[in-house]
């Protein structure tokens, strides 16, 4: 396979609308040109290659059979999108994928009709779908119309809360609505818990369709010469099983197995389902993570994410490495403490390896919880521990914690249970964009009464909270860090215990004093020593809380400066307006205190790397730098020149 592959028929298709006239034969060979293309894409951009490969055929089959963007196809978490976007308008922008201005990794409303629903978090789907199907039946508009109502969702996604309160629904209301189960056996990890159990069990050993087609209502869907072997096969499930599937149960005509690799036997599936559905179906689709990429299938993540790679190896590029990554610094100072302490447990929901608690699963296997796609679960489950007298740490990004955030509220803080939460991917998080940005915790954790929260500066900082999150037992508390490697600073033997609520100053200056909180403090550095050579020097303060604030230091820099400015990795509602409410509360403004405070804009910053999206939220040196020299009265022009 050459970096552009050949794509004769891939050639051909600017839109779906051009695979009408295509013969089933020539849809196989677009299928194949199709997993060649994406694969020659993300060798050049990186992203998530594996979930697109094992849905080729998928997205070929929908679009072949359905009229989109009138019918809508609706991509759980849609990472998997990326064949769709290709088919859809946009392969001649395929190769910026994940990059500043180019294509978002998921689906987007604003980058194309194609894209009816965005998605990043997952399980939405079958929501989002069912609410065009009721939408479509009350007579709601959309510019291209609404037909069919198709949610795409994996083995993963659908052990999720949210799918269910989904189908419970759907099953009620009975609405037309098509949900496909593309079922690879995979989440990131390993998928874990009784529904991925249960989703084996419905097809392991048997073969594709003829033994379990479907049970009872699935019958009349199916084409012709599938009927005979449904009809046995649900003689065989009856003595088997009692009642029908999950799916079933809950009001679904369920199809399946199916073997969603084999392009005839989709489009046929799909075409009958068409014809005849009257209400919710669901079809479980069999597919394989990574289908057709040689090491995408051999991985264990089956190339869930990947960097750039050399096609015909399939070796990945490497970004030489200064310092460890403040995830893995997190789960070895959790290891550390957990040798010491037999009451640490862990807990994630479907992230062991982005989390770091793979190795602690390793060491620890039974006091190490990974729940599944389940961020509500995951808090409320290490509230019960904590209530239970363990010590739990509950490992979420930023971005999926604000799932749990009522459990992190009603469970959690309302009733003081000594949960730590160790909030990663905090900030701006580069290539998948806004959907993860690490943005409003702060926000959403410092408003709460009890919670204490920490941000980190470096590596070493975040040791030290580890080990303040292990001995404080009074009520909740958070620490949070970015993604990607620290700043390679020396690294303590072991964290010790912070005193709750103290700051720190880094460095001693006059008449402005930048308070930082988190690992925006090598920018402030960076920004003090250009101020430095202006002949101003800052003071340099590390916050470290934003609850409690540390009020005292705090107090005595407003009196000692003319100006205070703080900065932070996360929206407004965080640290700076703590800070603020403060300094009001305790009448400093009174006084003429030049109050600044650097915050994310108000507004989604879409991917890039995370330099230059600090760079569009004006937090580098150089706006520190400026906004100090604002708040001072300096004309910044006038210095320049
Ligand atoms: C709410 C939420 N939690 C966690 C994630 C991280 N995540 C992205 S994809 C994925 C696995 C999804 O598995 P599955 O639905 O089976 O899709 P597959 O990758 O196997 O195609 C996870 C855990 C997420 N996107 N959203
Ligand atoms: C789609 C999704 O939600 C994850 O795959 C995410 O992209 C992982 O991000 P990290 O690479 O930061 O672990
Ligand atoms: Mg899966």
């Amino acid at each position: 396979m050459t970096d552009r592959p050949e794509t004769p028929m891939l050639d051909r298709v600017q839109h779906p609308v051009d695979m009408k006239p295509m013969s089933d034969g020539e849809l196989g060979q677009l299928a194949g040109e199709l997993r060649a293309e994406t694969i020659s894409a993300v060798s050049q951009t990186g992203g998530h290659l594996g979930a697109g490969l094992g849905v080729v055929e998928l997205t070929v089959a929908l679009h072949a059979v359905f009229d989109t963007p009138r019918d809508k196809i609706i991509w759980d978490v849609s990472h998997q999108c990326y064949p769709h976007k290709i088919l859809t308008g946009r392969r001649d922008r395929i190769r910026t994928l994940r990059q500043k201005d180019g294509l978002s990794g998921f689906t987007k409303r604003s980058e194309s009709p194609y894209d009816p629903f965005g998605a990043a978090h997952s399980s939405t789907s079958i929501s989002a779908a069912l609410g065009f199907a009721v939408a479509r039946d009350l007579g709601g508009r959309t510019d291209e119309g609404i037909g069919d109502c198709i949610a795409v969702i994996g083995d993963g996604a659908i052990s999720a809360g949210m799918a269910y309160e989904a189908m419970n629904n759907a099953g009620h209301l009975g609405k037309r609505l098509i949900v496909i189960l593309n079922d690879n056996e995979m989440s990131i990890a390993q998928p874990v818990g009784a529904m991925s159990s249960y989703l084996s069990r419905l097809y392991a050993g048997a073969p594709f369709q003829e033994l379990k087609a479907a049970a009872k209502g699935a019958v009349s869907f199916l084409p012709e010469p599938f009927q005979e072997g449904a009809r046995r096969a649900k003689e065989m499930i009856k003595g088997m099983t009692v009642g029908g599937t999950l799916f079933e149960e809950l009001g679904f005509s369920y199809v399946g197995p199916i073997d969603g690799h084999d392009l005839p036997s989709l489009l046929s599936v799909l075409r009958t389902v068409k014809a005849r559905a009257d209400g919710p179906v669901l079809i479980h689709a069999i597919t394989q993570k990574g289908k057709g990429y040689a090491p995408a299938e051999a991985a264990s993540d089956r190339g869930h994410g990947v960097g750039k790679f050399d096609v015909l190896t399939g070796e990945q590029q490497k970004a030489p490495s200064n310092a460890p990554s403040y995830t893995k610094v997190f789960a070895d100072a959790l290891m550390q403490e957990a040798a010491e302490d037999g009451r640490i447990v862990a807990v994630t929901a479907a992230m062991p390896d982005g989390t770091g608690l793979k190795q602690f699963a390793e060491r620890y296997a039974s006091r190490c919880f990974d729940v599944g796609i389940a961020e509500q679960h995951a808090v409320t489950f290490a509230a019960g521990m904590a209530a239970g007298g363990m010590r739990p740490f509950c490992a979420i990004y930023s971005t999926f914690l604000q799932r749990g955030y009522d459990q992190v509220v009603h469970d959690v803080a309302l009733q003081r249970l000594p949960v730590r939460f160790a909030i990663d991917r905090a900030g701006l998080v580069g290539a998948d964009g806004a959907t993860h940005a690490g943005a409003f915790d702060v926000g959403f954790m410092a408003n709460l009464p009890g919670m204490v929260v920490m941000a980190a500066a470096d590596e070493a900082e975040l040791k030290h909270m580890v080990a303040t999150a292990v001995a404080y037992d009074e009520g909740p508390i958070a620490f949070r860090f970015p993604r990607g490697e620290g700043v390679g600073v020396e690294m303590p033997e072991r964290g010790v215990a912070l005193e709750i609520g103290k700051g720190r100053i880094v460095q001693e200056g006059a008449r402005v004093a930048v308070i930082s909180f988190g690992t925006r403090l090598g920018e402030v550095q960076a920004a003090g020593e250009a101020l430095a050579a202006k002949g101003i020097t800052p003071t340099i303060a590390d916050a470290r809380f934003a609850k409690p604030l540390d009020r005292e230091m705090i107090l005595d820099l407003c009196a000692r400066h003319e100006a205070v400015i703080t900065v932070e990795e996360g929206a407004v509602g965080g640290f700076g307006s703590h800070v603020a409410q403060l300094l009001a509360e305790e009448g400093v403004f009174d006084g003429g205190l030049i109050f600044r405070s650097m915050v994310l804009p108000d507004t989604f910053i879409d991917q890039a790397s995370p330099r230059d999206m600090y760079d569009s939220a004006a937090m580098n040196a150089e706006h520190i730098e400026a906004k100090v020299l604002q708040a001072l009265g300096v004309d910044v022009l006038s210095k320049r020149a």
